[in-house]
C-alpha cells in the first residue's frame, strides 16, 4: 500500500491535523433518502472518536463514505491533510491509507494467525522477515503471542477479533475505522475488550473512528463522542461533557437516563440562577449553579432543566421538616414503583406532569418505602444542568452557556466537586 503524503493544509486546534481526519459538509443519500446530512467532523491524529446513535442514524454510512465504500452526494473528506473525496477527487478505498475492523471478525480462514497479520505488511512490500517480526509484535500486543500457528478460524470469537485488530493496526494506517467490533462478543468479554482496544489504540497512537449504538462503550473508550440522530450531529464532546452537559433532550436521554423539565428563569445571580418549574408541581423552584465556563440564561428565558436519576436524593423523615421550610430544590413526589437492585433502588415517582426516575442508594438500616407514599426529592444546585429548548433557541438574546439545542460542540466543562 502506497504511503500517504502527510503534509497538511487545514490545522486542527490540537496541531495534529497532519495525521487526522477532516470531514466537511458530508451529505450521503440512498436514492432520494438522506442518510447523512451536512456532517462536519475533525479528528486529530491519535484521537479515538466514536459515532454514537440509534439504529439507522447514519453511523455506518458515514464510516463507509470515509472508507470510500459509499460515494457521498456532497462534501469533502481529508485524511492526513490529503483530499480523498470532494472537488472531483474520489480516491479508491485501497489507496486511502485506511483499515477497517468489522462486527464480523473477517479473518482469513485459510491462513494462520501470523499469516493473517503479515498479509497487509507483505502487501506493502515489507520483506518477509521484517513482516514476520512486526506481525509477532502485534500478536504479542493483543495477547496472542502463543497462537501464531493456529488457523484463525480455530480461535474463539474474542481471539479472532484480536487478530482482526492486530491486522488492522500492523500496517500503521492513517486511520482505522471500527464498526461495532465488539457487538458479537458476550457481555463479559465485550467489557474486557473495551479496555484492550483502548490500550492498544493508545500504545500504537492510531487514529480511530469507531461506531457503536452502546453508550457505555462510547463513554468508556473515547476521547470524544459524536451523538447522531437521523443523519444529523446532535453534540460532539468528551464523555464527561456529554453526560453532564447534554445539549438537548435527545442527548440527555440517549447518553444515560435523564429527567428533563421545562421552566422559566425568574432571577439570575452570580453563582446561581433561579427557575420556576410548575410542571413538577405548583410552586416548585430550583436554584441552579452557574459553572465558571458558562454564560447564564437571562431572566424570563425558557430553559430545560436536566437531572440524572443518581443526582437526586430522597429526604428522610428528619430532613423532611427542614426541607419543606426551605422550599427550594425540592420536589413533592408520589412513589409509583421501586425495584431493588442490590446496590440501589430504581424508583419511579409522579411529580406534577412528570414521571421521574430516581436511583436511591440505601444502607442496612434504611426502611423500604411503600408505593403510593409521598416523599420529598432533593436536588442540589450543583446537580442540575440545563439547555435552551429547541422552540426557544435563537429566540433569546442571552443564549445558553449550556449548549442550546442544535449547537454542536460541548463547552469546556468545569468539574463540579
Ligand atoms: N444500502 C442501503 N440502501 C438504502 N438505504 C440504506 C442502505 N444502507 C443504509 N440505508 C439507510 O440509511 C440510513 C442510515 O443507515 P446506517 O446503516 O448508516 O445507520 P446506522 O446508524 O449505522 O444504523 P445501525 O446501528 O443499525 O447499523 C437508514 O435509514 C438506513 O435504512
Amino acid at each position: 500500500m502506497k504511503k500517504v503524503n502527510r503534509s497538511v493544509n487545514g490545522q486542527h486546534p490540537s496541531g495534529k491535523a497532519d495525521r487526522g481526519l477532516q470531514i466537511t459538509g458530508l451529505v450521503a443519500t440512498y436514492g432520494k433518502s438522506v442518510a447523512v446530512s451536512s456532517l462536519d467532523l475533525e479528528i486529530a491524529g491519535s484521537e479515538f472518536v466514536t459515532l454514537l446513535g440509534p439504529s439507522g442514524c447514519g453511523k455506518t454510512t458515514t464510516l463507509r463514505c470515509v472508507a470510500g465504500l459509499h460515494t457521498p452526494t456532497g462534501g469533502e473528506i481529508r485524511l492526513g491533510g490529503r483530499r480523498v473525496y470532494g472537488d472531483s477527487v474520489n480516491v479508491p478505498p485501497n489507496k486511502r491509507d485506511i483499515n477497517m475492523v468489522f462486527q464480523s471478525y473477517a479473518v482469513w480462514p485459510h491462513m494462520t494467525t501470523l499469516e493473517n497479520v503479515m498479509y497487509g505488511l507483505r502487501a506493502q512490500k515489507m520483506d518477509r522477515a521484517k513482516a514476520r517480526r512486526k506481525a509477532r509484535t502485534m500478536l504479542e500486543l493483543v495477547g496472542l503471542g502463543d497462537f501464531e500457528k493456529r488457523h484463525a478460524t480455530d480461535l474463539s470469537g474474542g481471539q479472532q477479533q484480536r487478530v482482526a485488530l492486530a491486522r488492522a493496526l500492523a500496517t500503521e494506517p492513517g486511520l482505522v475505522l471500527m464498526d461495532e467490533p465488539l457487538s458479537n462478543l458476550d457481555a463479559q468479554l465485550r467489557a474486557r475488550m473495551r479496555d484492550e482496544v483502548r490500550q492498544l489504540q493508545k500504545s500504537t497512537g492510531t487514529t480511530v473512528l469507531y461506531v457503536t449504538h452502546d453508550q457505555s462503550e462510547a463513554l468508556s473508550m473515547s476521547d470524544r463522542v459524536v451523538v447522531m440522530r437521523q443523519g444529523v450531529i446532535q453534540q460532539i464532546g468528551d464523555p464527561w461533557s456529554l453526560y453532564h452537559r447534554p445539549a438537548n433532550g435527545f442527548v440527555a436521554n440517549f447518553v444515560g437516563e435523564a429527567n428533563v423539565a421545562r421552566g422559566t428563569v425568574t432571577e439570575v445571580g452570580e453563582r446561581t440562577f433561579t427557575v420556576s418549574l410548575p410542571s413538577l408541581g405548583a410552586g416548585t423552584v430550583f436554584d441552579v449553579a452557574i459553572s465558571a465556563s458558562e454564560q447564564p440564561p437571562g431572566t424570563g428565558q425558557a430553559v430545560s432543566i436536566v437531572f440524572r436519576p443518581e443526582w437526586v436524593s430522597v429526604a428522610d423523615d428528619e430532613q423532611e421538616e427542614a426541607v419543606s421550610r426551605a422550599g427550594r430544590n425540592e420536589v413533592r413526589a408520589t412513589l409509583l414503583s421501586s425495584e431493588f437492585l442490590g446496590s440501589h433502588f430504581e424508583r419511579t415517582y409522579r411529580a406534577g406532569e412528570h414521571e421521574l426516575r430516581v436511583q436511591a442508594v440505601t444502607g442496612p438500616t434504611s426502611l423500604p418505602r411503600q408505593a403510593g407514599s409521598e416523599q420529598i426529592l432533593l436536588i442540589t444546585p450543583d446537580n442540575l444542568t440545563w439547555f435552551v429548548p429547541e422552540s426557544s433557541a435563537g429566540g433569546s438574546s442571552t443564549g445558553g452557556g449550556a449548549a442550546a439545542e442544535g449547537i454542536r460542540e460541548s463547552p469546556t466543562v468545569t468539574m463540579r466537586g
